[in-house]
C-alpha cells in the first residue's frame, strides 16, 4: 500500500476544523440570503472552529461589503479560503540556514509532550536531506528517558548527539556542542531544552544561562529559537506563546499534531495572533511527517473549498 501523499495527510490533519466549519455552514447557506443574521452566524461559526476573531471579522466584512444577495456553499468557502490564505501566507517561512560562522544554533524549546523531541529529529531529517551537517544537543537533562529518547531518533537520522546524564548542566552541553561542532564544520546545531521548569522564572533563568553561555562563544547565537506547539491543545497553545514569547525571545514556531484530532484552525489563529513565522508543521509521528507549509494549500484545505 503506499503511504498517503502530503496533500491527503493535510487532509485528514485539518478534517475536525474543516468538517465543523462544512457542517456549520451547510445549515446557513443554499437559499438564505446573506442578511446580518446570517453573517452573525458565519462569523459565530469561524471562531468556533478556532480559526481566530480577527479572520472571522474579515471574512464577515468581505461577505457584507460585497454584497452577496444569495451565495451558495463554494462562494463562501472560497472567500473563507482567500482570507485565510492572507493570514497565513506573511508567517510560512522555511528556517533558513545563512549563519556564519557555522553553525547556526537552533534552540527548540516547549511544554513536555509538545512533540519537541520528534520535532528536532524531523528538523535533522530534513536538513540533512538539504545537505546540511546537523548536530544534536540533549539539553533537556531533567529526564534520563527524555535523553535516551533523542539518542534513539539521533541515531536513525544518522547525527551525531552531545548529551550527558540526567540532572546535568544544560548549559555545559551547549558549550561543547558549540566547541565541537565548530571544530568539526558542522552547519546546524539543534538542541533540546527542558519543558518542564516549575515556573517562568526558572525557565527563564535555564533559557537566559544557555543563552549567555553561547553568546560568549558567538554574539549571534541562539540564530533561532523555535517554539513547538501541540495542535491538539487549542487555544492552550495559544496561551503558550505569550509565556515563551515573552520568557524566551521565540522567533518562531512549529506546530505538530496537525493530523488526527487536531484542532487545525489554531494555525490560522496562531498566525493572526503572532505574526510569528511557522517555520513547519507535523502531521504524524515518522520523520517524513513534517514540512514547511504551502499557505494556499492549506487555507482551500481549512475552507474545504475542494469538497463542495
Ligand atoms: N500524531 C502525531 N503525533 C506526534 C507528532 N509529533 C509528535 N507526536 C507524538 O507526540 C508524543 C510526544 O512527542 P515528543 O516528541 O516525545 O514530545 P516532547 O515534547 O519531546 O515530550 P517529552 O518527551 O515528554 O519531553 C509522542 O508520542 C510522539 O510520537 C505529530 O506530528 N503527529
Amino acid at each position: 500500500m503506499t503511504p498517503p501523499s502530503w496533500h491527503q495527510r493535510l487532509l485528514g490533519g485539518f478534517k475536525r476544523t474543516s468538517g465543523r466549519l462544512g457542517d456549520n455552514l451547510t445549515g446557513l447557506l443554499g437559499t438564505q440570503h446573506l442578511d446580518d443574521a446570517t453573517l452573525d452566524e458565519i462569523e459565530d461559526a469561524l471562531i468556533a472552529s478556532d480559526l481566530g476573531p480577527a479572520t472571522a471579522a474579515k471574512v464577515r466584512e468581505r461577505l457584507s461589503t460585497e454584497r452577496y444577495e444569495k451565495m451558495d456553499a463554494r462562494g463562501v468557502r472560497v472567500v473563507v479560503a482567500e482570507e485565510i490564505a492572507k493570514v497565513l501566507a506573511p508567517v510560512a517561512k522555511p528556517l533558513e540556514i545563512e549563519a556564519f560562522p557555522r553553525p547556526q544554533v537552533i534552540l527548540v524549546i516547549g511544554v513536555n509532550g509538545s512533540g519537541k523531541t520528534t520535532t528536532i529529529a524531523k528538523l535533522a531529517h530534513l536538513l540533512t536531506e538539504q545537505d546540511y551537517s546537523v548536530m544534536l544537543v540533549a539539553g533537556d537533562t531533567f529526564r534520563a528517558a527524555a535523553i535516551g529518547q533523542l539518542q534513539v531518533w539521533a541515531d536513525r537520522v544518522g547525527v551525531p548527539l552531545i548529551s550527558g546524564k540526567e540532572g546535568g548542566d544544560a548549559a555545559g552541553l551547549v558549550y561543547e556542542g558549540v566547541k565541537r561542532g565548530t571544530a568539526e564544520g558542522i552547519d546546524v546545531l539543534i538542541v533540546d531544552t527542558a519543558g518542564r521548569l516549575q515556573n517562568k522564572r526558572e525557565l527563564m533563568d535555564e533559557l537566559s544561562k544557555i543563552r549567555r553561555v553561547l553568546g560568549r562563544l558567538n554574539p549571534e547565537a541562539p540564530h533561532d529559537v523555535v517554539l513547538v506547539l501541540d495542535a491538539t491543545t487549542g487555544q492552550n497553545a495559544l496561551s503558550q506563546i505569550d509565556v515563551f514569547k515573552e520568557s524566551a525571545g521565540v522567533t518562531g514556531l512549529v506546530m505538530t499534531k496537525l493530523d488526527g484530532t487536531a484542532r487545525g484552525g489554531v494555525l490560522v489563529a496562531a498566525a493572526e495572533r503572532t505574526g510569528l513565522p511557522i517555520h513547519a508543521i507535523g502531521v504524524g509521528e515518522t520523520l517524513d511527517d513534517f514540512r514547511p507549509f504551502d499557505p494556499n494549500e492549506v487555507a482551500r484545505i481549512i475552507a474545504g473549498v475542494d469538497e463542495v
